[in-house]
């Protein structure tokens, strides 16, 4: 079997008392785009910033390309190839969405003119193209988002963890994102993406993973996990699987 993209193994991390990520053990493949989900305070942004390094595990190993990278700096990840997009984007506001683009691109080039060029190419791939020299201030939530993606492509990254991109917009917003998500995995990007809109879920994740109480709990296809017991479990509350499945039966 190919080397994985990412191993994780084991890995916990404790805030006080709570543990938030409990014994995570996944291996995200080379390519393709999956999907982790789980309610809120699952612990899914702690597992992203313990895979990038923005935070270390308390214990347990992260592996990245077939390096052992458990506690090393963001930094570090993104040169070989891991970046991360964030739930609350923070844009330089009074540069332009070009300028915007190039901060990430100047992650591998040093000349400006190179890095405003590979700010126009992946403006290009997410849509921003018309935007290109307005502030980024003047951008809709759906445009912020778009910058954000922009950034993190223009690093030229292997594996892109995406923060719930699809959070804030309104269903034709999300309908004319998830293309260009689809996009970028079919360039060659391995894509992990925290999402809470199943229909993206449904629709982009060839895996899923399910994250609950810092737990994973269940993995498979879109399919498979959304009949889980476990995930409905989680999702809806004790009981409620049993609950379903003898209205069910009644009707
Ligand atoms: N820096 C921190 N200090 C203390 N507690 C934290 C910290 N970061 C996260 N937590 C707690 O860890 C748990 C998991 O949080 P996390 O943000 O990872 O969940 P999530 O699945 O991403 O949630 P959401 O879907 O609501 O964004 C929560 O109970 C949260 O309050």
């Amino acid at each position: 079997m190919a080397e994985p993209m990412l191993a994780l193994s084991g890995v916990s991390r404790s805030f006080g008392g709570l543990m938030a990520v409990s014994d995570v053990s996944l291996e995200l493949p080379q390519y393709g785009l999956s999907a982790l989900i789980g309610p809120n305070g699952a612990g899914k942004t702690t597992l992203f910033a313990l895979m990038s390094g923005f935070i270390r595990p308390d214990s347990g190993q992260v592996l990245f390309r077939g390096e052992d990278i458990t506690g090393r700096a963001p930094h570090r990840n993104a040169l070989r190839g891991m970046a991360r997009t964030f739930q609350i984007v923070q844009p330089f506001a009074q540069q332009t969405v070009r300028e915007n683009i190039a901060v990430g691109a100047h992650m591998r080039l040093a000349g400006r003119r190179e890095a405003l060029e590979r700010a126009e190419i992946v403006a290009q791939q997410v849509g921003l193209a018309p935007q290109l020299d307005k502030p980024a201030a003047d951008l809709t939530v759906g445009g912020r988002k778009r910058l954000e993606l922009a950034r993190a492509l223009a690093t030229q990254p292997r594996l892109l963890l995406l923060d719930e991109v699809l959070a804030g917009l309104n269903p034709a917003e999300i309908a004319d994102m998830i293309p260009v998500v689809r996009s970028i995995a079919a360039s060659g990007v391995t894509v992990l993406m925290i999402e809470h809109v199943m229909q993206a879920v449904m629709n982009l994740a060839q895996h899923v993973w399910v994250l609950a109480q810092g737990r994973l709990i269940a993995q498979g296809t879109p399919a498979q996990v959304t009949r889980d017991d476990k995930v409905i479990e989680a999702y809806l509350g004790h009981g409620t699987a049993a609950r379903l499945r003898a209205a069910e039966v009644a009707r």
